[in-house]
């Protein structure tokens, strides 16, 4: 038998790809609490009857990791459910950060870097010229803080108004702490080899045009998912599926029953064993004795079960650092009460404020006559802001008066919810990409039965996790 720890979307996702490859493969997903789906929860609300996202809300469509969660939408047949924003909609054109005291909205053209926006005080363009003249790191880095390569090689101000931002508004983490290879992998790299970013991405192409070699990473389009297609076609920015997110979990759960996988809720997981080739699960009192074990379960909950058998890797499993979010959706009553349309707006760190930052659902997505909000707090920053337990009133208060302060909305919401999320991100700090290859030589050499997947390791976007679940699969031998 073969089973999966954990029913969010990685652990669905890993048993679509696992039936994909072997129909008949006897599987059954654990689930530690009574609901499946993870972070992905969406709640229509009584009062409203509109879906309030305590976790995401919209998924990318570019890249090669977006055409993989297209294809698994198409083939689990939700294509016409999904709702698609299109780049030329306010929601996908206004970004804004609150600095300065004011809303600031993020250049979406070249005109906007060519010119001086605030809170910056210069073109962003200069930034490149910066990294022309910075030359080449004193000594050879394998990694460093995302806040340190951005302020070497473009400054200050991009580092504390744009990069400190974007990494709330993804990893709800501190720039001075998330490794560069979390979002800019190539950039780092390119300057390692060649001085200089801005060098290196001339050279490349240079190399690229004498060589002609095609783009790397690209699918041609009789490979791309029909669904991929048409948001390349149709320019999507972001996307979503009507009545929330949670319908994809949903669905999957539903095909994996309907194909004779058993998803067990509300498991009490006693022990896991490792015996040679094979596991002992001991799950409510039963032994069960499996060939393939897939773990879609946060690290540090996975290294609590290994901890007695496999100490070592126990430890790099718990070393990487989950954060706490707070996520308040607010609903009003009576027309669009924002001054500005948009996605919504980020804090930078630099201004601290104890919010991550306001998305703007009733711009995303149709609410009739309402507005809704729903703002994020915390993060890296949780227990500095709202201490180690803080009321659901306490948080409601903060959120409310920054909605107030920022956003001029004096009135009470006619409903709101509050989730408070306990380590929901995990952060990849400086070294994280050594842990994960750490982890993953570590099951290798003891040929531990156990495939690892889920936003622990290697992205925590959606896409992401979906394609860790799928490449996880692929490396299993049935
Ligand atoms: C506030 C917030 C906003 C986000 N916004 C976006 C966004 O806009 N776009 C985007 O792409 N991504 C977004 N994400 C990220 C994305 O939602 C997550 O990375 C993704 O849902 C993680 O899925 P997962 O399956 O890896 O893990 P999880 O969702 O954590 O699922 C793991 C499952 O395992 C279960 N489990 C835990 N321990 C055990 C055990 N011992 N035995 C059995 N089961 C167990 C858990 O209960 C859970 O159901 C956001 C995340 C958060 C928290
Ligand atoms: C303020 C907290 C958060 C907001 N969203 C998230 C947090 C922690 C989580 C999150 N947002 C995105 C992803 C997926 C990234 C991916 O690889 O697909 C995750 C895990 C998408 C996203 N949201 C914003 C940006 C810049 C991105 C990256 C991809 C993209 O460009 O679409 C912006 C943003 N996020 C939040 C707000 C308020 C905000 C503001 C404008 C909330």
């Amino acid at each position: 038998m073969t089973a999966i720890l954990g029913a969010g979307i990685s652990g669905l996702a890993a048993g679509h790809y696992l039936l994909r490859k072997t129909p008949t493969l006897p599987l059954t997903i654990y689930e530690a609490t009574e609901r499946i789906g993870g972070w992905i929860r969406s709640d229509r609300c009584p009062d409203h009857g509109y879906v309030f996202e305590a976790g995401p809300r919209t998924i990318r469509p570019k890249g090669p990791a977006a055409g993989n969660t297209l294809e698994l939408i198409e083939e689990l047949g939700l294509t016409d459910q999904v709702y698609s924003i299109s780049s030329n909609h306010t929601a996908a054109r206004n970004r804004m950060i609150y600095a300065k005291g004011k809303l600031n909205l993020l250049p979406n053209s070249l005109g906007g870097v060519l010119k001086t926006v605030p809170p910056f005080t210069s073109p962003l363009y200069f930034a490149a010229f910066r990294d022309l003249l910075a030359g080449r790191s004193k000594t050879p880095l394998s990694d460093e803080s995302m806040y340190s390569f951005v302020e070497r090689r473009f400054g200050k101000e991009i580092a504390d108004y744009a990069v400190s931002s974007m990494l709330c508004g993804i990893c709800a983490g501190d720039a001075k702490e998330i490794s560069v290879k979390f979002l800019m992998k190539d950039l780092f790299e390119r300057e390692q080899r060649h001085g200089g970013v801005i060098v290196g991405l001339l050279k490349e192409a240079l190399q690229k045009r004498k060589s002609k070699q095609p783009e790397s990473g690209k699918k041609s389009a009789t490979q791309m998912a029909r669904l991929a297609e048409r948001a390349k076609a149709e320019n999507w920015s972001i996307y979503s599926i009507r009545g929330g997110l949670q319908t994809l979990p949903e669905t999957l759960a539903t095909e994996l029953q309907t194909k004779g996988a058993s998803i067990v809720t509300g498991t009490k997981f006693e022990e896991l064993t490792f015996d040679r080739d094979r596991i002992v699960l001991r799950v409510d009192g039963k032994e069960q004795l499996l060939q393939h074990l897939v773990s879609s379960i946060p690290s540090y909950k996975l290294a609590k079960h290994v901890q007695k058998q496999h100490p070592q890797l126990a430890a790099t499993l718990a070393s990487i650092p989950f954060v706490d979010v707070c996520v308040i959706n607010l609903q009003y009553r009576g027309g669009n009460l924002l001054k500005q349309d948009g996605f919504g707006f980020l804090v930078p760190p630099i201004e601290n404020l104890p919010i991550l930052g306001v998305i703007f659902d009733s711009c995303c997505f149709d609410m009739d006559d309402n507005t809704v909000l729903t703002v994020m707090m915390g993060g890296a920053w949780f227990e500095k802001w709202f201490g180690k337990n803080p009321s659901d009133e306490q948080l409601l208060d903060v959120a409310l008066k920054n909605v107030k302060k920022i956003l001029h909305i004096e009135r009470q919401p006619d409903s709101f919810k509050i989730n408070l999320l306990r380590k929901c991100i995990p952060q990849y700090t400086v070294g994280h990409q050594d842990r994960v290859k750490a982890i993953r030589e570590y099951v290798e050499q003891h040929r531990l039965p156990l495939v690892l997947c889920g936003a622990s390791y290697d992205g925590v976007g959606v896409n992401d996790v979906i394609l860790s679940a799928r490449k996880s699969v692929e490396t299993m031998q049935q």
